[in-house]
């Protein structure tokens, strides 16, 4: 994670005893705080709104780019510090921590701010699971979220979230047109293509008919208002790939792999699609799902079972940013299967890895974007 790297550049103390203190004081002593991901002050950045001032007090809104942002309590106490220095130490000081989030400059479909692909390289190593909880972490942060599982060899959504047999409605829209609405859950839009088939009859899917189905879920769907969707690929590199990369504004991808050779072998594969010049989707970066286990009886151990730090290593060698580990957890794989994701357990110490995870892929969209 980028340091915290608060600027006071210039230390020219102002002390305002008994005069009235002018917006102007405010704004000098808050462009003395750096955004530290975006590398400018808050000022220049035009996170600063709403600045009222009374005889006893000073307010103001920062207006951060993601409600995920890790950032948010150091960014505050530095506003804090920069009034007390360059103002009044004894002044009351109320920041209202806000936000909004900003569409990735790649993205046409102006309802959807940033679309995230999660995919892996080889089957099995969790990815729809990292999808289903990074989606709830967004989520629970405040921004809007829907996750859609795109993966049409093994839809999950349905169990995960508890709703098998679900079947979203269509309803018409404003402008007459007939959109599927997805279903709400855990505050998440949900939609998944294990919603339109039975799980009892394999489909034979062909290509044509992949990427009719995709896109269908992408577009014929009545999102809403979305700062993030989150999409389940299928694993490896396949027509579900192509059409997503190649037909939708895409903000990035989040890889998941396991720490065994194998799957980072795969991985490589994986990523080395996403950065073809025909597809060039940004690397947010890896999340190394089963990193180690931990018996419940000895909760200070960690064990590497499959291998350290293989995620870390692929991150490197990608120059991509290392996303987290998540620990080997029977916990996990019995809240995927009872329809209660892990995130829905605030107890769980799974859950605040997730959490993490998800500050950090909101936090690499804001630099992607402010870098351009
Ligand atoms: N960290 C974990 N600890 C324990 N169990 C896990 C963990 N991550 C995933 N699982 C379990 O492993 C199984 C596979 O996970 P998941 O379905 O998320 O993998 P996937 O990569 O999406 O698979 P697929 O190849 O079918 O798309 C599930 O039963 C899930 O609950």
């Amino acid at each position: 994670m980028t340091s915290l790297c608060l600027a006071f550049r210039s230390f020219a103390l102002q002390t305002v005893i008994g005069a009235m203190i002018t917006k102007e004081q405010v704004l000098h002593a808050l462009s003395h705080v750096d955004d530290p991901d975006l590398k400018k002050d808050l000022v220049t950045l035009n996170m600063i709104k709403n600045v009222e001032i009374t005889p006893s007090k000073i307010r103001f809104d920062v207006v951060l780019t993601t409600p995920a942002c890790p950032m948010k309590g150091p960014i505050e106490h530095a506003c804090r510090n920069a009034i007390a220095l360059f103002i009044d130490k004894d002044i009351a000081v109320e920041i209202n921590m806000t936000s909004h989030v900003i569409g990735s400059k790649r993205s046409q479909l102006s309802n959807i701010k940033n679309i995230i692909l999660v995919a892996s390289g080889k089957g099995g190593v969790g990815k729809s699971t990292v999808a289903a909880n990074l989606a709830l972490a967004l989520g629970a942060t405040g921004a809007r979220t829907g996750l859609l599982d795109a993966d049409i060899y093994g839809p999950s959504l349905p169990i995960m979230f508890g709703l098998e047999g679900a079947h979203p409605r269509a309803s018409k829209t404003a402008d007459g047109k007939t959109k599927i609405e997805p279903i709400e859950k855990y505050g998440l839009k949900l939609l998944s293509i294990g919603f339109f088939t039975d799980p009892n009859q394999p489909v034979p899917w062909r290509g044509p008919m992949v990427s009719t189905a995709v896109k269908q879920l992408f577009n014929d769907a009545d999102w809403g208002e979305l700062d993030y969707l989150v999409v389940d690929l299928p694993p490896g590199t396949g027509d579900v790939h192509i059409t997503v990369a190649q037909g939708f504004p895409i903000a990035g991808a989040v890889i998941v792999t396991t720490p065994q050779n194998v799957a980072l072998a795969d991985a490589v594969r994986g990523i080395g699609m996403f950065l073809m010049d025909t597809i060039n989707i940004p690397l947010l970066g890896v999340v190394e799902n089963m990193a180690y286990f931990t018996p419940a009886e000895l909760s200070n151990h960690k064990y590497y079972i499959f291998g350290k730090d293989g995620g870390k290593r692929l991150a490197e060698r990608f120059n991509a940013p290392f996303l987290g580990e998540i620990p080997l957890v029977k916990g996990i794989s019995d809240s995927g299967d009872n329809g209660l994701p892990v995130m829905m357990d605030e107890d769980n110490p799974a859950a605040a890895a997730f959490l993490d995870i998800a500050g950090k892929v909101a936090q690499q969209l804001a630099i992607a974007q402010a870098v351009g």
